[in-house]
């Protein structure tokens, strides 16, 4: 049975939203402890920002009234005080100036400032200045001001549910006097347990074998779902014999009780799919193949109760598979990471298209040195999905359309994002 991506990708979201649990959905943080993670309730400004109206520029603060009388070619104002940032308020007392710095409070009786290099003489050393008529037209009440608030009132949303916290957020969080150790909300994804192995996988560190690999796809997964916010990932290795495999994973999944259970490996076409016959036997599952390479063979369904969604063994098709399917399903019921983020670029090559497939292929998005050019990518490495040292070079997948034809060079397609990827420029810079 086959399923397009779109297919696939609403039925693993409706297979993880039966294992959702709204306990552990959302987590009390230190903001030290939260960078990264997703805002899971609006954060309330304890204090407005700025917290006081203050100028936006080095200048004199001055009365726009002040400034509207007829006839005169110019206004020349005394310099009535200086006020420096940090210094509560002065007042402006009415037909002067009052040389104020950028983020000083405004002077009381001042609703406009006038930048220094706009008056004559454009300097603080002076106990007069003089503004031309044309220059005070354009200056209105407000001209160069920051009120009180208008980045954030007090009370109301400073940052909204499903906000990341990156550095701007991190930075807002602490302009508002919020240190390292005030709690805020946010989401945090499944435990999960990954099953992966096979008779010819081993851990790192043992001696390499006459046809055996190194596990590859454990430390992959594991490293995937915590960036994608999981509350918890322990892995299970197995072996392809199939009564070992039933119970070391009922053992594990009665244990551990995971929201969701990820597999790699073991469900394709082979003689000793120990996963896929496993599952087809004990579990309610679909398995099938899903038009797009790599990561044709796919399954999903539930296991005791818990969701599981079988990817294929082979690295790069598991790796990207977390992206086309489990990324926008752990978004969208978990909201523990950001869904997925297409854009678009224009190909810098050729590329060849499969039939009935979709192709997912690994890119390198060009470093645009013209703003106004549209971001070009190459692929990176060929199409097989055993090519994981390619894929840890590439900055975004591309999707290629089905088609047995050649995409040329200029074709628009669809990218997305990954993290990772080799930074254009250094890729010789050995040091
Ligand atoms: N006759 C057919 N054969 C295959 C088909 C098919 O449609 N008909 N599909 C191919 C495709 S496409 C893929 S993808 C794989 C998927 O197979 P499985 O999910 O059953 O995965 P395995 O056979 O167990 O392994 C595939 C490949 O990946 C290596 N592997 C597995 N686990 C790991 C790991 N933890 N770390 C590193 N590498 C791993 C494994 O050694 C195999 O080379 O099936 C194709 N065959
Ligand atoms: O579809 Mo498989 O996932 O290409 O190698």
């Amino acid at each position: 049975m086959s399923r397009s991506i779109e297919e696939h990708a609403a039925s693993v979201r409706a297979t993880i939203a039966r294992g959702y649990d709204a306990a552990t959905a959302r987590l009390e943080l230190p903001l030290a402890r939260a960078r990264g993670a997703v805002l899971a309730r609006d954060l309330l400004a304890p204090i407005s920002l700025p917290p006081f109206t203050n100028s936006q520029m080095d200048g004199f603060a001055v009365r726009t009234a002040d400034l509207r009388a007829t006839g005169d070619e110019a206004f020349t104002l005394p310099v009535s005080a200086t006020q420096a940032a940090g210094a509560p308020p002065t007042t402006l007392a009415p037909g002067t100036a009052v040389a104020v710095m950028t983020g000083a409070a405004l002077p009381a009786g001042a609703d406009a400032v006038v930048p220094v290099e706009r008056v004559s003489p454009s300097s603080f050393d002076t106990d007069r200045i003089t503004i031309t008529r044309e220059s005070a037209a354009g200056v209105l009440p407000g001209t160069y001001v920051r009120a009180q608030g208008s980045d954030v009132e007090r009370g109301s949303v400073a940052l909204s549910a499903g906000t990341v916290l990156g550095a701007a957020a991190l930075g807002a969080c602490a302009a508002l006097g919020l240190d390292g150790a005030a709690t805020v909300s946010v989401r945090q994804g499944p435990s999960v347990l990954v099953v992966t192995g096979g008779d010819e996988v081993l851990t790192a560190g043992q001696p390499l074998k006459p046809g055996a690999i190194y596990d590859a796809n454990g430390p992959l997964l594991e490293s995937w779902l915590e960036e994608a916010g999981a509350s918890a990932v322990t892995t299970l290795s197995v072996t392809d014999a199939p009564d070992e495999f039933s119970r070391r994973l009922r053992a594990a999944v009665d244990g551990e009780a995971p929201h969701l259970i990820v597999t790699s490996g073991g469900i394709s076409a082979g003689a000793f799919e120990v996963v896929r016959l496993t599952l087809e036997r004990e579990a309610q599952m679909w398995f099938g193949h899903v038009a797009m390479q790599p990561g044709g063979p796919q399954g999903c369904g539930h296991y005791r109760g818990v969701p599981v969604v079988c990817l294929p063994g082979n690295p790069v098709s598991s790796w990207v598979s977390c992206e086309m399917f489990l990324r926008p399903a752990l978004a969208q019921v978990w909201g523990s990471c950001v869904p997925p983020r297409w854009a678009s670029a224009v190909l810098t090559d050729p590329v060849r298209g499969l039939t009935g497939r979709s192709q997912l292929r690994r890119g390198l998005l060009e470093a645009g040195d013209d703003a106004a050019r549209e971001p070009a990518v190459r692929c990176v490495g060929g199409a097989s999905s055993h090519l994981l040292m390619s894929a840890a070079r590439a900055s975004v997948l591309l999707r290629i359309p089905a088609g047995d034809q050649e995409f040329p060079a200029g074709t628009r397609v669809d990218i997305l994002p990954v993290s990772g990827g080799t930074i254009i420029g250094q890729e010789t810079a050995n040091e």
